[in-house]
């Protein structure tokens, strides 16, 4: 490693360019050799070799079909940007990020992917990430994922237009307060101390037949815990769902797998005409919706029916640990001076249903799928939990103790974001910078393009991270300088005094598990320490194992990364306490 590895170890700048051995090392952690992809076809535009085919599985007529469209349609329009040709094949049977992460070391961290007649411009610098969403972020919106969420989400913030964004979001944001996030440790604790309790008894029935331990599907367990959550502390409704089926949570589940198929589906079936009566699918979809609604109705009127009406200050300093309601939407009904009406306020529930609840739970799974596969790190995380609270409860207190435990929070959330992907559409046309190694007088795109911006290849980058494939949450704790890369910033803490975990602001755009700038997740304090409360409360009493080995977890993605047949573990209560 070049002398910078050396004067940087937080986030390394490689001079070597050479990372092919070093991205999935034989003991990394993250090396999923089934499910990586095995072969794909490239077309390099850009490089000295143009038009070499790199070919380890033969086009097929598809793929031939969408290359022709593409040089038609599509390949001159943004400009001089290095290309990568998509075979439409790439799209199916393995998770696309994996196809950006190899696209992104060959032709740079900024480039054009064509798939047949469409283009992305594929981001994975912080410098240019930084333009698109913090410096100009108002030139972009959501673009295609708008598109898709919409129909579920309505004006909610993640798809709404920019006049109703900027309305909503001053009136949600203040919502996530401090005695608010207090009031929500205390349910995560609640919530997880069910979750555990059923794994005891589960344990207690086993031993009972002369067993110790118990084999469990961890990401569903994991998938119930983040619904409770998400249903108390946005809208005060106990779903119960690690206890118990019910018809909403069914429904729930069925439109969180329809939001799913279609961030993986390339064509709009949904917008075909009478679609929501003749395809199964869709009219399922909409019985779902019906299912949800009708509860979410329910929920919003009775807290109009006890509204109390106060200034947003008055209504952050409630003592929200001692009243029944403590929920979001009892602040948003409450707040003096807005009236939003139930659509709205239906829709902002909405989203906050299912952003915050697969996020979540797919950060549990990939911190326990760390952890099993490193014993000395989940004992290290053991010893620290048995060192602040013994057996007691977890607190907002507690948390600031844990700090390796939330540094395998960050940790997993780097090595797998949620999403993968941020997609933004430019409003107008727009001069992006070269970013590190690229055209240093940069790249211009007309109006209209869409862009991902790979937080996978931000997180995974060879040239920001030392070992980038390693799970190492130690990394976070060695602060250091940029080490001469001309517009970032590096790695320093004290730009964000207090920050309980490392983000965007202290890394310069380098860590963007939440996204930056003002499209910014509202959730994250929340998402973050109901992860490290859950992780707390399990790992204090039990000892997890996965029950294959690494490979046969398999991964997909849809809006999150996560396992294709669930993510089966051992459980056993701790074999011993450290001191
Ligand atoms: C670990 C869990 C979570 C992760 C990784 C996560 C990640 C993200 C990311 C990356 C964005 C930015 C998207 C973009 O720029 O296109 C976002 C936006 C958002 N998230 Fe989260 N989120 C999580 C939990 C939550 C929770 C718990 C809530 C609500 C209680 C929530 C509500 C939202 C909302 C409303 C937005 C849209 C913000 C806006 O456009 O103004 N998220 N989230």
């Amino acid at each position: 490693m070049a002398s910078a590895a050396n004067s940087c170890p937080y986030l390394v700048v490689h001079r070597n360019n050479d990372f092919s051995s070093s991205r999935f090392p034989s003991n990394s952690t993250t090396s999923f050799s089934n499910s990586k992809p095995k072969g794909f076809s490239i077309r390099c535009q850009s490089s000295t070799n143009t038009d070499e085919t790199k070919t380890t599985k033969p086009t097929n007529l598809l793929d031939n079909a969408s290359n022709l469209l593409t040089n038609f349609l599509s390949g001159g329009k943004i400009g001089s940007m290095p290309t990568a040709e998509g075979a439409v094949s790439d799209l199916f049977g393995k998770p696309l990020f994996f196809s950006l992460y190899d696209w992104f070391l060959e032709h740079g961290s900024v480039y054009k992917l064509a798939f047949g007649p469409k283009a992305f411009v594929v981001i994975s610098d912080p410098i240019v990430a930084r333009h698109i969403l913090r410096e100009n972020a108002f030139s972009y919106d959501k673009g295609v994922l708008a598109d898709i969420l919409e129909p579920i989400m309505g004006k909610g913030l993640i798809p709404a237009d920019l006049d109703t964004w900027k309305l909503r979001r001053r009136v949600i944001a203040p919502g996530f307060h401090a005695l608010y996030l207090e009031a929500m440790a205390k349910m995560f604790t609640d919530c997880s101390l069910r979750m555990t309790t059923k794994f005891e008894k589960l344990l207690d029935l086993e031993a009972s037949r002369g067993g110790t331990k118990i084999e469990l599907e961890l990401e569903s367990e994991f998938s119930s815990l983040a619904l409770d959550i998400i249903g108390l502390g946005v809208f005060n409704y106990d779903f119960g769902s690690v206890t118990k089926e019910s018809p909403i949570i069914k429904a729930v589940y069925g439109t969180l797998f329809e939001a799913e198929h279609r961030s993986t589906f390339y064509v709009p079936y949904w917008k075909i005409p009478l679609a929501n009566w003749l395809v199964p699918r869709q009219r399922k979809f909409q019985t779902d919706l019906k299912v949800i609604n009708d509860c979410l109705d329910g929920l919003i009127r009775n807290a109009k029916e006890t509204r109390e009406e106060a200034d947003v200050e008055k209504l952050q300093q409630r003592d929200y640990l001692n009243t029944k309601d403590a929920s979001l939407l009892r602040f948003l009904v409450d707040m003096r001076g807005i009236d939003a009406d139930d659509r709205q306020l239906r829709d902002d529930l909405m989203t906050m249903l299912i952003a915050g609840h697969e996020t979540t739970a797919a950060v549990l799974t990939w911190a326990v799928f760390l952890l099993a596969q490193h014993p000395s790190k989940m004992r290290k995380a053991q010893a620290e939990i048995d060192t602040v609270l013994g057996q007691g409860r977890t607190t907002i207190e507690a948390i600031k103790k844990l700090e390796y435990l939330r540094l395998i929070v960050v940790e997993s959330l780097r090595l797998y974001p949620q999403p993968p992907l941020l997609i933004r559409r430019s409003l107008k046309p727009d001069q992006l910078p070269g970013g590190y190694r690229g055209n240093k007088d940069g790249y211009s795109i007309p109006a209209g393009t869409d862009i991902f911006v790979s937080v996978y290849n931000l997180h995974r980058s060879p040239y920001f991270w030392d070992n980038p494939d390693d799970f190492e949450p130690e990394r976070f704790q060695r602060q250091k300088a940029s080490d001469g890369i001309e517009g970032w910033a590096g790695f320093d803490p004290s730009r964000s005094p207090g920050a309980l975990y490392p983000n965007e602001i202290i890394s310069d755009f380098a860590f963007l598990p939440f996204g930056g700038g003002p499209r910014k997740c509202v959730g994250d304090q929340f998402a973050l320490m109901e992860s490290t409360i859950a992780l707390a409360m399990l790992l204090q009493k039990f000892d997890v194992n996965l029950k294959g080995p690494p490979e046969s977890v398999e991964l997909v993605t849809g809006a999150t990364i996560h396992t294709k047949n669930g993510m089966w573990c051992q459980l056993q209560k701790r074999q011993s306490n450290y001191p």
